[in-house]
């Protein structure tokens, strides 16, 4: 009863949700991440974030079911996950020395017995400034492979990623991939029962 799942395979998702106490189960959505590219980016990180939690949610019953999505924007493009360490290169490339600004959406399904579920959603956007950073040390946190799983191919959280980040404006934990803070105040007001009976604050 009244159990929440994350509808994600992140595992940084996953530890940032322990860090804050909440009670939940993983269950990985497998949709079709595909989407127009012209739409504006807080649609495409709600629309994804949506899908994911919408795909889990429709076989459920008395959950709470949270999607979530991250971008990376730099120059009115959209940097996803890098495809090949050639393209995780380019665009640590391109943000060297530079601002972008990283998107999270986040979706919460809460789903019932006897009728069509509920949902609520919202996105949070950090700016992030890179310094220079140099060729040799692209190449070697490419060689890593640290950023193969991650939207523009960095993780302000890896050990060298850190080192390209020299400010951001907004949640740290938006870059991670889950707005942690939002999360807990859009809770407040969405499903302040699924807190009640899965946060332990003590
Ligand atoms: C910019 C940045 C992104 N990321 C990660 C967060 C997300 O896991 C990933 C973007 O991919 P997503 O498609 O948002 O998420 P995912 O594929 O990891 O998991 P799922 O679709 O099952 O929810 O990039 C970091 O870990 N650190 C960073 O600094």
């Amino acid at each position: 009863m009244n159990s929440i799942i994350l509808a994600s395979g992140s595992p940084r998702r996953k530890k940032l949700l322990e860090q804050i106490n909440l009670t939940f189960r993983v269950q990985v959505s497998t949709v079709d991440e595909h989407y127009d590219p012209k739409r504006p980016p807080t649609d495409i990180v709600q629309i994804l974030a949506d899908r994911k939690a919408r795909d889990i949610a429709q076989n459920t019953a008395l959950n709470l079911v949270i999607g979530a999505d991250t971008i990376v924007v730099y120059d009115n493009k959209i940097l996803e996950k890098p495809k090949n360490p050639r393209q995780a290169i380019k665009m640590l490339m391109e943000l060297s020395g530079q601002t972008h600004t990283v998107l999270t959406g986040v979706a919460l399904y809460k789903t019932f017995e006897d009728k069509d579920p509920q949902y609520h959603h919202f996105v949070e956007q950090t700016k992030v400034t890179f310094g220079e950073i140099d060729a040799d040390d692209i190449s070697i946190y490419v060689k890593s492979r640290a950023p193969m799983d991650k939207a523009g191919a960095y993780g302000i959280q890896d050990d060298f990623g850190a080192l390209f980040v020299k400010h951001i404006d907004g949640d740290y934990n938006t870059v991670v991939g889950f707005p942690l803070y939002k999360f807990y105040r859009e809770m407040k007001n969405f499903a302040p029962e699924y807190l009640a009976d899965n946060m332990n604050k003590g």
